[in-house]
């Protein structure tokens, strides 16, 4: 990456202080582009989903590494039930989208709850193993919330099987003008669902997948305890990239934890973080990490710049950091503060291997929290920071109570905050195509095949506000 006319800044610069010229390209389509990582973590496009409690779970894990994505589960989360939900992610099935269930017995109301928790908006009634009925929200609508679904499902099934190719899956729902199917093995056993959408995804994305086959999905370890005992409990249930994570991470309990860590001899990427200097970086990179966290401070719910004055702009941030970097070979993950395609686009020109998003993926039907509705009938699903006192609260339940309550003082982040569905972009996935056809144009215009040339061959300009403002669309005249 270069400064524009070879500019050099005379002081930090964030996602929005900056903007890409267009460079002569022979890169004629879109679809050119090849977004995989060169970080070892296996992602096929450079999203990461947070360690947050309010937004990685297991539903986040699958869908995103089916798109090629991969999602860290929190440090705050008991370890067995960690293990559990890597199990469980590599069950997943690497096309069709899981099923909600349902006994044909099942209330309308239980149904209900049960459809929001799949974008696709469809829950499958079976009996044994076998789909016998179908039903959608509106199915539901205006029914009693006491009736069986066996007296509201459609039985009208069209199901595809699960060899069947995706674009002629597409077609088979395009021609029975179907949203979804349900998808069977050849002996008629439910193996998951598939939409038009669904169809036509699996084609664009490839899945991020481990050795055997199986979706990846890492986690995250603090740097308290027995961080040897953890990590090595989190590499034997199958994580395939372990986070150490803490909000000052160049200070010594974190060298020490990299190198409990690294005489585990882990056979999977090493992240650490997070620092926002070349020296914070070099440190952690020779206590043993691979992968550097990058930002303090610009994350939607941390409080941190305002409590402490302490963070960084975050462009300049991961530049500097992602430089030193390469400098050993290693890599850097741009972590808080993406709310626009175009930062991920500015942080992976800037020299990122991957993009950490939390909160704009908060508010998405694949987040593991409740969806509530405000007064004007808006969903929306409640997150909170790591470092708020709620957070805290909950990480250190086994404490004392005087303990607790001196924890929770020293609070950085947001302990309610409201994430909006977007009615146009209810799922993670949807968000997740946004990203990325917003990113496959940058790197047309930069003349890029691949991150690294986009990396190297990315012109960036510094703007004003104005600058800034000019290039907002307008959904009304001024
Ligand atoms: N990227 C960011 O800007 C930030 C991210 N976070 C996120 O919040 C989560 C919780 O992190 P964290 O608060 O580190 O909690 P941890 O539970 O990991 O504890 C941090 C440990 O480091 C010690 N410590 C020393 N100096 C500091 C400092 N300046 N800030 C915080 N701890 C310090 C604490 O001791 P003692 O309590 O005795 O001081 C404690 O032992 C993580 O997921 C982290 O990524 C949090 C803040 C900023
Ligand atoms: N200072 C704090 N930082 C936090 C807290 N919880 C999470 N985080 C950091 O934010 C990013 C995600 O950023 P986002 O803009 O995409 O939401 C996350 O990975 C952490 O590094 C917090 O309570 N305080
Ligand atoms: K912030």
């Amino acid at each position: 990456m270069h400064f524009l006319n070879g500019l050099q800044p005379q002081f930090d610069l964030t996602y929005d202080d900056v903007f890409m010229v267009p460079n002569e390209s022979d890169v004629t389509s879109r679809l050119d582009v090849d977004l995989s990582t060169e970080d070892g973590t296996g992602t096929t496009i450079p999203l990461v989903v947070a360690n947050m409690t309010a937004i990685a779970g297991r539903r986040m894990a699958e869908t995103t590494a089916r798109r090629g994505a991969l999602t860290i589960i929190p440090q705050d989360i008991p370890v067995e039930v960690v293990s559990e939900v890597i199990g469980w992610t590599k069950r997943r099935h690497l096309v069709f989208d899981t099923a909600i269930t349902l006994d044909q017995h099942t209330t309308v109301g239980e149904a209900q709850v049960l459809l929001g928790k799949r974008a696709h908006g469809a829950a499958v009634v079976t009996e044994g193993d076998r789909p016998v009925g179908l039903v959608t929200e509106k199915d539901l609508t205006g029914v009693d919330r006491f009736v069986q679904v066996h007296d509201v499902m459609s039985r009208d099934l069209v199901t595809v099987t699960d060899d069947v190719d995706v674009v002629g899956a597409f077609d088979t729902l395009n021609e029975s003008r179907r949203r979804l199917a349900p998808v069977v093995s050849a002996d008629g056993t439910l193996v998951g669902v598939l939409t038009r959408q669904g169809a036509l995804r699996a084609n664009l994305y490839s899945p991020a997948v481990d050795a055997d086959g199986a979706l990846r999905i890492g986690a995250a370890v603090g740097i308290n305890g027995d961080v040897a005992a953890k990590a090595s409990q989190l590499l034997e249930a199958g994580a395939d990239v372990l986070v150490i994570d803490t909000a000052h991470g160049h200070q010594r309990k974190m060298l020490e934890a990299l190198k409990a860590v690294r005489d585990l001899d882990p056979q999977v990427p090493v992240v650490a973080g997070n620092v926002v200097s070349a020296t914070g970086t070099r440190d952690l990179i020779e206590a043993g990490a691979d992968i550097v966290k990058v930002g303090v401070g610009p994350g939607a719910m941390c409080t941190t710049r305002m409590m402490t004055a302490v963070g960084r702009p975050q462009f300049s941030a991961v530049l500097e950091c992602a430089s030193a970097a390469r400098e050993l070979g290693k890599h850097v993950w741009a972590d808080g503060g993406v709310r626009h395609p175009r930062d991920v686009a500015l942080a992976l020109a800037a020299g990122a291997s991957n993009v950490m998003i939390g909160s704009w993926f908060a508010g998405t039907l694949e987040s593991p929290g409740d969806l509530f509705t405000d007064e004007k009938g808006r969903q929306f699903k409640e997150s909170f920071g790591m470092a708020s006192s709620r957070a805290v609260r909950n990480r250190t339940a086994t404490d004392s109570a005087y303990e607790r309550a001196r924890k929770a003082m020293f609070e950085e982040g947001i302990s309610s905050a409201r994430m909006f569905v977007d009615p146009a972009r209810p799922s993670v996935e949807d968000v997740i195509d946004e990203i990325i056809s917003g990113l496959r144009s940058s790197c047309t215009y930069a003349g890029a095949r691949t991150l690294a040339e986009f990396h190297e061959r990315a012109t960036v300009g510094i703007q004003s506000t104005a600058g800034f403002a000019e290039g907002r669309p307008l959904h009304q005249s001024w």
